[in-house]
């Protein structure tokens, strides 16, 4: 795209922003600020790097699709998420799951798991000027079953306990180390595939595990619990569902994460934001998008995303919130997902930045009805895409559909070749 446009373009953007009260060199600014938390897991279909059995990923996931390309250890995964970085503008988190330790060909098991095993995670983000979050890994073990942390089996419970607090002592090593907190999500499957009668021993139990887990103070860590409505093959109950969570991050002074797949259908996530966040200190995203029976489509612009970002916005809460990806798809170019993913959480907190939400809200209280609509209604079509692209062009990034040029070259280059 011509860089001449661009910048004429922006000039134009700017002026009509500013006659609505928006400084775009501010949101610009603001935008600089925020980084998402990209997942390694959207390179390689959730795989990881454990030395095991071929076994099905389970646990209420499913990773569809064989595009070629995956990463298949933990160089190209590297080398994937430093691709995807250079053609995202911005700087961005990196969020590691358990099964992506560096576990040099040997057979680790999730309760054996220490810091030794990230410790070349925590060179490469300090090298590569990228702060790591965490996610302890329940799925895709001989032991996953269809219940971990709720099992009432003492031996399968302790086996998960130990190893979420492990990934704990984990989280809080690599905060230290970059000095900023990780944030690590707690993510468990548990639940039934049929009509089942003992919801409360199950629930009881998964709290009682938590408490455990969470028995160690961890000062350069943060947890946060994640629910999800239901796994698939776990279709019937869920034993750590969005109340479940909600209450217990409430009690305990937790984060809770949101995930916007992990809703029923005509349920709000946006709508959650403001509802939890004056009783949570903070949240925890994954931003992803539901499609019918799967949570995990690539993020993309549309309403459940943008509401979420202007409910942030609106609330006054940018910096109360973690900003993670949570998508997976192996039937398209796995860089692409992460770019078109990341670039559209982008431009949906951009949008929302540029809102002019203390105009709107003004005439709201004040009773003016049909114009908060009208300029809610104006906002759809402001040039913020000419923002953006700006963004684009002062962190250095491709602008536009160029990024497309990027990631051909790499999957001729590099991808086609694994
Ligand atoms: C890899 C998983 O998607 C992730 O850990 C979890 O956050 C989830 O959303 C499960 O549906
Ligand atoms: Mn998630």
């Amino acid at each position: 795209m011509k860089a001449e446009l661009i910048s004429k373009a922006y000039e134009i953007a700017k002026e009509r922003y500013a006659e609505i009260g928006v400084d775009t060199e501010k949101v610009l600014k603001q935008l600089q600020d925020f980084h998402l938390s990209l997942h390694c897991w959207q390179a390689d279909d959730v795989n990881g790097f454990e030395v095991k059995e071929e076994t099905e990923l389970g646990s209420g996931l499913a990773v569809t699709g064989n595009c070629p390309g995956a990463a298949r250890n933990i160089d190209e995964v590297r080398q994937d998420i430093l691709k995807a970085k250079s053609l995202i503008p911005g700087n961005h988190r990196l969020n590691l799951h358990e099964i992506y330790g560096d576990f040099k060909g040997k057979a680790v098991d999730r309760d054996e798991v220490t810091v030794e095993h990230f410790q070349s995670w925590i060179d490469w983000g300090k090298e590569n000027d990228t702060l790591l979050d965490f996610n302890s890994s329940s799925f895709g073990h001989p032991r996953s079953g269809s219940l971990t942390l709720a099992n009432p089996d003492e031996g399968t419970r302790q086996f998960w306990i130990e190893h979420t607090k492990r990934c704990r002592d984990i989280a809080n090593a690599m905060g230290e180390a970059q000095g900023d907190p990780c944030i690590m999500n707690l993510w468990v499957h548990d639940g039934c595939k049929d009509v089942s009668v003992n919801h409360a021993l199950y629930r009881n139990l998964l709290k009682q595990s938590l408490d455990t887990i969470f028995e160690k103070e961890q000062p350069m860590m943060k947890d946060c619990i994640e629910g999800k409505v239901f796994g698939m093959g776990l279709e019937s109950f869920t034993v750590g569902s969005h109340d479940f969570y909600t209450a217990y991050a409430a009690q305990k002074g937790k984060l809770l994460t949101i995930d916007t797949g992990h809703y029923h259908p005509t349920e709000s996530p946006a709508d959650k934001v403001s509802a939890v966040l004056p009783y949570l200190p903070e949240l925890m995203l994954h931003v992803s998008r539901p499609v019918r029976w799967d949570s995990d489509h690539v993020t993309i612009m549309d309403d459940t995303t943008q509401e979420l970002f202007f409910e942030i916005v609106r609330a006054g809460a940018l910096d109360r919130v973690h900003y993670g990806l949570d998508f997976f798809d192996g039937s398209i170019n796995r860089l692409g997902a992460y770019v078109i993913g990341s670039r559209a959480a982008q431009k949906c907190m951009l949008r929302a930045l540029l809102e002019p939400t203390e105009t709107i809200s003004k005439l709201e209280l004040a009773g003016e009805g049909y114009k908060v609509l009208a300029l809610l209604e104006e906002q759809k079509a402001m040039p913020w895409q000419a923002v953006y692209d700006e963004f684009c062009v002062r962190n250095d990034v491709p602008v536009g559909q160029d990024f497309m040029l990027d990631i051909d070259k790499y999957a001729a280059e590099v991808t086609s070749k694994r």
